[in-house]
């Protein structure tokens, strides 16, 4: 049977771990103030459902990915403060994650806003 308290209870840590992301963690604030550009600059030039469906998918993405990647720096630190070439690797391996989902993102970006935009200043 699902123990609905339980679920209710790991929300509440996730819900925790977001906050702290977007708290503490300077990358993620500016991921964070990317995406309301991102977001404003779709409502100005009208996407479709579907772009913006497209929009969140890449925006997610590139959250979830900072998310994972200061998990494992927080972890790398507790387990060894001091160089280690393994503690190196995880980490580079960690923040090249966040940055094949921004290059992603920004791809998508071009793909969805580069049309509209020249589209826009055609028109001005
Ligand atoms: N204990 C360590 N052993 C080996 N290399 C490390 C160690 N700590 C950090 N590094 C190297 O330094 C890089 C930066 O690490 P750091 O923990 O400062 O992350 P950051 O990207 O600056 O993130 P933040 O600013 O959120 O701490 C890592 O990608 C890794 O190459």
């Amino acid at each position: 049977m699902v123990d609905i308290r339980k679920m209710i209870r790991s929300f509440s840590y996730a819900f925790e771990g977001v906050v702290a992301l977007f708290r503490y963690e300077n990358n993620a604030r500016f991921h964070l103030i990317a995406a309301f550009g991102v977001v404003l600059l779709g409502m100005v030039l009208g996407l479709e459902r579907f772009e913006w469906a497209l929009v969140a998918i890449v925006v997610g993405a590139v959250w979830a990915a900072e998310a994972f990647n200061t998990a494992i720096e927080k972890l790398c630190d507790l387990v060894s403060p001091d160089y280690h070439p393994q503690i190196k690797a995880a980490k580079d391996l960690a923040a090249a994650g966040v940055m094949i989902t921004s290059v992603v993102a920004v791809v998508v970006g071009a793909i969805v806003f580069g049309g509209k935009l020249w589209c826009w200043f055609l028109n001005m």
